[in-house]
């Protein structure tokens, strides 16, 4: 039985499965890089920085040493994706080389191109892999609200350990062994995201957003499949269920991020400010790169990622994302 839980990662999300592993009755070990925090969940728990409404169960456990984590059965990796190669590459020499490692963060390194998965698997290799996304807000998993997730891997007895050892009535995983088709769909919905942020910012309309929505469906569903993904896995909660959640909430930071930009605010002035991360704005240039290597159209990613890397304007590439041949669905 899958009784330990080590969580790589103590932000919002890794402190909310944190508390979701407890409800599932089993033991939660937080690793944060930063001592200070560690202390504020061990003696006050609470985790004021990331998760600041939730209170937290005594028995959430932190450390700020990785080799505490050397004992658990399952670690989650829970850092944002464009650390998870460094931060993942320092536990190789203490993490037994059976410990299974369960991918929790969304997006592609933007270095490479590679899929959580893919970085896990050089940084620490020979462990099995399994893939845990969907439409999960922390703040409502860690109030113990409905949630659905896809746990994914490989190796369908250890999704089948993890959804027994995780879930509970109010966090629902469902079973998959397309663990790429659940890391495109968790990646892209971030850029997606920001672009339906960027039109509602603009004012452009509910019709608008749907538009993109769908389309940007299409780009998951796209590159997904290239990658090795099923169609399947794109249209359930990793893909279809966390694009709807994600572009339709002020709640998502990606979205949130986008509807400043649309309503005129600076993308280097709000970078400079913001303590949690928005994985689209890094995966929107992962995106774009590895849709050219693959030689995709991916029109949406591509204009989230002229916008804030390439200083384009944004009417004007709105103009462009509108000005395009009529095609077929
Ligand atoms: N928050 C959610 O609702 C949610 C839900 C599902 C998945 N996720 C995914 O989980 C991952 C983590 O997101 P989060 O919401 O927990 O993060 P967060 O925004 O709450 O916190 C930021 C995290 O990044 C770490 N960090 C910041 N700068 C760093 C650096 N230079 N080096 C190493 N670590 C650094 C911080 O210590 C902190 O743990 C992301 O990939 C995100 O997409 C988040
Ligand atoms: O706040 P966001 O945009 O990072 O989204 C959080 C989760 O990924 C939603 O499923």
């Amino acid at each position: 039985m899958i009784e330990r839980i080590g969580i790589l990662g103590a932000g919002a999300w890794g402190t909310a499965l944190a508390a979701a592993v407890t409800t599932a009755g089993r033991q939660a070990l937080l690793w944060t890089r930063n001592a200070e925090l560690a202390q504020e969940i061990n003696e006050d728990h609470s985790n004021s920085v990331y998760l600041p409404r939730a209170r937290l169960d005594p028995s959430i456990r932190a450390t700020s040493d990785t080799a505490d984590l050397s004992g658990s059965d399952a670690l989650l990796l829970v850092v944002p994706a464009q650390h998870l190669r460094g931060i993942a590459g320092g536990l190789d020499a203490i993490l037994p080389e059976d410990t299974p490692l369960v991918l929790c963060c969304k997006g592609i390194e933007r270095n490479s191109g590679k899929l959580m998965t893919e970085v896990a698997a050089e940084a620490l290799p020979g462990r099995p892999l399994a893939v845990l996304s969907g439409p999960t807000f922390a703040a409502e998993v860690a109030s113990g609200l409905p949630t659905a997730v896809t746990l994914a891997s490989e190796d369908s007895g250890l999704a089948a350990a993890l959804a027994e050892s995780l879930g509970n009535r109010s966090f629902r995983p469902y079973l998959s062994n397309d663990p790429t088709g659940a890391e495109v769909g968790g990646a892209v919905k971030n850029v997606i995201a920001i672009a339906c942020g960027i039109v509602q910012g603009r004012a452009l309309g509910d019709n608008a957003r749907a538009a993109l929505i769908t389309r940007g469906l299409a780009e998951i569903v796209r590159l997904g499949l290239a990658k090795g993904g099923r169609s399947e896995t794109l249209m359930g909660l990793s893909g279809f269920g966390d694009l709807t959640l994600t572009c339709t909430a002020v709640q998502s930071r990606n979205y949130a991020l986008g509807l400043a930009l649309g309503e005129g605010a600076d993308f280097e002035d709000l970078m400079s400010v913001r303590l949690t991360v928005a994985e689209g704005v890094e995966s929107a240039a992962a995106v774009t790169t590895l849709a050219k290597t693959l030689g995709i159209e991916m029109p949406i990613s591509k204009a989230v990622n002229a916008i804030l890397h390439q200083g384009a304007d944004i009417d004007a590439v709105i103009g462009s994302l509108l000005a395009r041949p009529f095609t077929s669905e």
